[in-house]
C-alpha cells in the first residue's frame, strides 16, 4: 500500500485538551498541558508514525502513514495584541492543514462540571460559564464554517473529548446536536486523558489523508528546538504555581543553553559513558518576564521560595527531556505592558529567536 502524509490541526476553544491529545496520541510531552485556558500560545508540530494496518475481519486497514500534528492556541476572540498574535497561529494552521480535527469538551454542556480527584460533589457550571463555553465553540464553528467555504475540500473531524468525565447516555445526544450544525467527515467520542478511542482516530485520520512522503524523517518527533521545549516547561510550572493574572502576564525566553560538548576517541567516536557515571550537564539560564513589580514579587517569593519552587520543578521534567543532568538558572525581569507591545510578542515567537540565535552565531563566526 503506498504511504501517506499530511498535515493535520487539532483546534477548539481553550481548555478543550488540545495539548493533551497531542501528547497522548505522540506518546511524550511535547505541548504543555495545564487546566488554565489560554496556556498554549504557539504552533506546535507533532509528528507521529503510524504503523501499517493489515486487513481483518471488519477492520478496513490502512497504510502505514506520518502524520504532522499542528497544536494550535484556542480559539477565542482576540483582546490584546498576544491574543492576535495567538489567533495568526489558528489561521496559520488552518492554511496549511490536510485535514482538521476540532476538538470539544464534552462536560462544559452538561449541568455538571468535571469532577476533579480528591474533591468533593463538584459545582454545575454557572448560566454564564456555559454560555461562555458555547458561545466559543460557535466561534471556533465559524471559522471553520468560513474556511471549508472559502476551500471546500477541507475535511473536519469533530472530537467530542473527556467522555471520561459523562456518564455513556449523554453522548448519543451531543453527536446529534453537533452533527446537525455542520458536515463533519466524522464524529468520534474521545478521551485524551484516559486514551480512549485514539487508534480509531488515528485509523479515520489516516483514512483522510493524501498519498506522499515523509515531511520530516521519521524519528524527528517535532520541529520546535529543545531549547524552546525547555521554556515551555518552566512556563508550565509557572502556570500550576503560581494564580490570579501573574501566569497570563508572563513569557519564558531561554538566553542560555549549553549542551554537554561530548567526549571524543582518538578516532573521533563520541567516547561510551562508564557504568556508574555521572549523567553529562546541560547549563541553561532563563528569563521570566513580567509586566508589574508586583507580579515579580510573587513570581520570587519570600526569599526566592517562588522561583526555587518553579526552578525544582522545571528542572527535573527539563531532565527527563533531555536526559542529561540540568543545571537552571532562572532571573525575573519586569517588561511593562509586554503583551500590548508588538514587537516585544513577536521577538518571543521561537521561530523568530531562532533566526537571531542563527544571525548572532554567523556573526560571531
Ligand atoms: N477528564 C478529562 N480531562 C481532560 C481530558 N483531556 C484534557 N483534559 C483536561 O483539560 C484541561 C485542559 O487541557 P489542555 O490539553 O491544556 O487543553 P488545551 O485545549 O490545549 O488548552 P489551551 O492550551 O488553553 O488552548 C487539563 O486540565 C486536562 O488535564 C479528558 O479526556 N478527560
Amino acid at each position: 500500500m503506498p504511504f501517506r502524509s499530511g498535515f493535520v490541526s487539532i483546534i477548539g476553544r481553550p481548555n478543550a485538551g488540545k495539548s493533551t491529545l497531542l501528547n497522548a496520541l505522540l506518546g511524550q510531552k511535547l505541548a504543555i498541558v495545564t487546566h488554565k485556558p489560554q496556556t498554549t500560545r504557539t504552533r506546535i508540530h507533532g509528528v507521529l508514525e503510524v504503523p501499517l494496518k493489515k486487513k481483518a475481519k471488519g477492520e478496513p486497514g490502512h497504510p502505514a502513514a506520518q502524520i504532522v500534528l499542528v497544536d494550535t492556541p484556542g480559539i477565542h476572540k482576540p483582546e490584546t495584541h498576544l491574543d492576535k498574535r495567538m489567533m495568526q497561529e489558528v489561521y496559520d494552521a488552518l492554511e496549511s492543514r490536510d485535514c482538521v480535527l476540532f476538538i470539544v469538551d464534552v462536560t462544559h454542556r452538561l449541568p455538571q462540571p468535571e469532577k476533579k480527584e480528591g474533591q468533593g460533589t463538584p459545582k454545575p457550571f454557572t448560566a454564564n460559564r456555559m454560555a461562555e463555553s458555547a458561545a466559543e465553540d460557535n466561534f471556533a464553528l465559524s471559522l471553520i464554517q468560513r474556511l471549508s467555504k472559502e476551500t471546500k475540500v477541507c475535511p473536519v473531524l469533530l472530537l467530542l473529548n473527556k467522555i471520561d468525565a459523562i456518564s455513556p447516555g449523554e453522548v448519543m445526544p451531543l453527536i446529534a446536536h453537533w452533527s446537525a450544525l455542520y458536515d463533519f467527515a466524522e464524529v468520534i467520542p474521545i478521551s485524551a486523558r484516559k486514551k480512549i478511542n485514539l487508534d480509531l482516530l488515528l485509523d479515520k485520520v489516516v483514512a483522510q489523508l493524501p498519498e506522499g512522503q515523509r515531511y520530516f524523517p521519521k524519528h524527528q518527533l517535532t520541529d520546535q528546538p529543545e531549547r524552546f521545549l525547555v521554556a515551555e516547561l518552566i512556563r508550565e510550572k509557572i502556570l500550576l504555581l503560581t494564580g490570579e493574572e501573574v501566569p497570563y502576564a508572563t513569557a519564558v525566553v531561554v538566553e542560555k543553553f549549553e549542551e554537554p560538548v561530548p567526549e571524543l576517541t582518538e578516532t573521533g567516536k563520541i567516547k561510551k559513558r562508564p557504568a556508574g557515571a555521572k549523567l553529562p550537564l546541560t547549563k541553561i539560564a532563563a528569563a521570566i518576564f513580567c509586566e508589574r513589580t508586583g507580579q515579580k514579587a510573587i513570581l520570587i517569593g519570600k526569599q526566592g521560595s517562588m522561583l526555587k519552587e518553579i526552578g525544582t520543578a522545571a528542572r527535573k521534567d527539563i531532565e527527563s527531556l533531555l536526559g542529561t543532568r540540568v543545571f537552571l538558572e532562572l532571573f525575573v525581569k519586569v517588561q511593562d505592558d509586554w503583551r500590548s507591545k508588538q514587537s516585544f510578542v513577536e521577538d518571543l515567537d521561537w521561530r523568530r529567536q531562532l533566526e537571531q540565535i542563527a544571525a548572532k552565531q554567523a556573526a560571531e563566526e
